[in-house]
């Protein structure tokens, strides 16, 4: 196993290698000609099926078939190119694989998916289509030199050396191995990857993480072809690494504007506003104009006590405005990104389908009625095969069933003053959801997660959740020790979406002390601001607004300010 790598031993001759069947490898992908972010799901998809790639038998015993399954997967980097440094910049992730392939037949696996996704022969370490290399093999030491010729590395064709030789010289394979594996002990350096990566020079530009969104719907333009049912890529954000430090000359960072579009009768902050399909084009195409990034369009309203909405329902309210959005005449609301906003895998599955990019998911996947938390429920596996086959983004948020109620997190209150309960609430539970759909299939490059605010907190849970969102994602332990429970930050590195707009929690403070008022959803923009303002500071990728007009100046002046 990965985990435990006191018992390395060097194999001389992998084709003997068959002592146990559920070998646990770690695999470095890149890619950078053509959609690289298609390349890499498509050599992802493919070898999750080794058998096409595979002579019968190659297992290690008779009448065995191949098995391999993605458990899990890192961050996605743009990385500039080392070695030759005169080409594209690299699109770099890693995964960790459980098989029964053994070395020789994994790498012959390898180079024949590196084929059919497309990589011609090339100039060493120059452009390429597709890049597949095997990191590690459990704690395996591997080489199938001759003891003679081991002494450089400039003869590996057709060999197989493991840990990958060039690992530790490789901050584009180092740093996604950290993201899955950072306690790991590489079996000849006898150093963590944590230590190893720490030992490395930054890159030059630093390297960048990435969120592809693909394209849909898929027919149409040529250009836009599935590739075995992989889409291609539409618009990918970039956003720094967050415990990097600041390079001497920063890129400004972007926090991204989401604009609401309910398209709901009662949805608690618009009403039925945008029910009617013209005022809903007007809301698009003017914050379309204002900056917006993205439209969230949802169909079946999350405030407490909403009226039920059919899945049905849901979906003929939501699949013609992704439509008509798609359908529009200017290029650029046209191609605006769309997440539908949704906990349906029907409602999402026709949404994407139609034209949206992204699942935004109040409830994570585990469905409405999942609190207490049931993982492996219905809701839960059929979201995974939807956003997995779709290869969307998902905007995973925290929440505890009915929005208005389960405000109580005094289980956490080990955390003491410096980690407050609720924050603590929030990482462990949705971590564990987030945690298990990424060694369910979901890629880790997808994830946004997203505290939940207004959703089963109360006031004073909710500021403490925005005040400390950045530490949402820190690298700080959660647990107890006292428990026993201290381990690494689930959601450790994720980007953070931010949605505080119009809330009733900004009501509530409006209408406290002697010159308090009442005020309605529509009443907040200002107090909106507040929030927006400190969701920049706090480094969040995205902000969900209603106003998306006031809201974009709000985040241009608080990025220049906190950026
Ligand atoms: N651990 C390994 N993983 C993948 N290939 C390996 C490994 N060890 C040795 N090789 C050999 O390296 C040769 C070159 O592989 P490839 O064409 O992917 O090179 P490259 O991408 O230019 O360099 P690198 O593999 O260092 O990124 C292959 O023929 C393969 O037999
Ligand atoms: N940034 C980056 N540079 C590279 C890469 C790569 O994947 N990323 N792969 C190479 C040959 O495998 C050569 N150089």
């Amino acid at each position: 196993m990965l985990a435990d790598s006191s018992a390395s031993t060097l194999i001389e001759n992998p084709r003997q290698f068959t002592d146990s069947w559920n070998h646990v490898v770690a695999l470095a992908i890149g890619s950078n000609i053509g959609d690289s972010c298609r390349n890499i799901e498509y050599a992802l998809r493919l070898l999750e099926d080794p058998s096409s790639h595979l002579q019968s038998g190659e297992t290690g015993a008779p009448n065995v078939p191949p098995h391999l399954v993605v458990t899990d997967t890192s961050f996605m980097y743009q990385s500039a190119p080392m070695y030759v440094t005169d080409q594209p910049p690299f699109f770099n992730c890693a995964c960790i694989v459980e098989t029964n392939v053994r070395p020789l037949a994994l790498l012959r696996v390898l180079k024949g998916i590196e084929e059919t996704v497309g990589r011609v022969p090339s100039i060493r370490n120059g452009p390429r289509a597709i890049d597949l290399d095997i990191i590690l093999y459990d704690d395996s030491v591997l080489d199938t030199r001759p003891l003679a010729e081991r002494t450089t590395l400039d003869n590996l064709h057709g060999q197989l050396v493991v840990p990958h030789p060039r690992l530790c010289e490789r901050e584009f394979v180092l740093r996604p191995l950290f993201d899955m594996i950072p306690d790991y002990i590489h079996p000849v350096q006898r150093k963590t990857i944590r230590a190893l990566l720490e030992f490395l020079p930054l890159s030059d530009p630093p390297m960048e993480r990435v969120i592809p969104f693909p394209k849909y719907p898929s027919s149409g333009d040529t250009s836009n072809k599935m590739l075995s049912g992989v889409p291609s890529t539409s618009t990918r954000w970039t956003y720094p690494i967050p415990t990097q430090p600041a390079p001497s000359n920063p890129k400004p960072r972007k926090t991204h504007v989401m604009a609401t579009l309910n398209t709901t009768p009662d949805s608690f902050s618009d009403g039925s506003d945008h029910t009617a399909p013209l005022s809903a084009i007007a809301y698009v195409e003017s914050s379309v104009a204002a900056g917006a990034s993205i439209i969230d369009i949802g169909g079946y309203s999350t405030k407490p006590g909403a009226a039920f909405v059919s899945p049905e329902e849901e979906t003929s309210r939501v699949v013609p405005a992704v439509e008509q959005i798609r359908g529009h005449p200017d290029a650029s609301a046209r191609q605006v990104l769309i997440s539908v906003d949704t906990f349906r895998p029907e409602v999402a599955k026709a949404a994407v389908s139609a034209g949206a990019n992204c699942i935004n998911d109040v409830h994570a996947f585990s469905g409405p009625n999942s609190y207490p938390l049931n993982l492996a429920n219905e809701n839960m596996t059929q979201m995974i095969e939807v956003a997995k086959d779709l290869a969307v983004p998902v905007v995973l948020m925290h929440s505890r069933g009915d929005a208005g109620k389960n405000k109580d997190y005094r289980e956490y209150s080990y955390a003491g003053e410096n980690e407050a309960p609720v924050l603590e609430g929030v990482k462990v539970e949705l971590g564990e959801k987030v945690e298990y759909l990424v060694k369910h299939g979901i890629r880790r490059w997808f994830v946004i997660v997203d505290p939940g605010i207004g959703f089963s907190k109360t006031v004073e849970g909710n500021l403490e959740l925005l005040r400390n969102a950045g530490r949402l994602v820190s690298d700080a332990e959660i647990g107890s020790e006292h428990l026993n429970t201290k381990r690494r930050n689930p959601l450790f590195g994720y980007p953070i979406l931010i949605g505080a707009s119009r809330k009733s929690f900004l009501g509530e403070i409006l209408s406290r002390g002697e010159n308090g008022r009442k005020t309605t959803p529509k009443e907040r923009g200002w107090a909106t601001a507040a929030a927006v303002a400190c969701a920049v500071q706090q480094k969040s990728l995205v902000v969900r607004v209603h106003d998306t007009r006031e809201m974009s100046d709000v985040v241009q002046v608080s990025g220049a300010i906190w950026s």
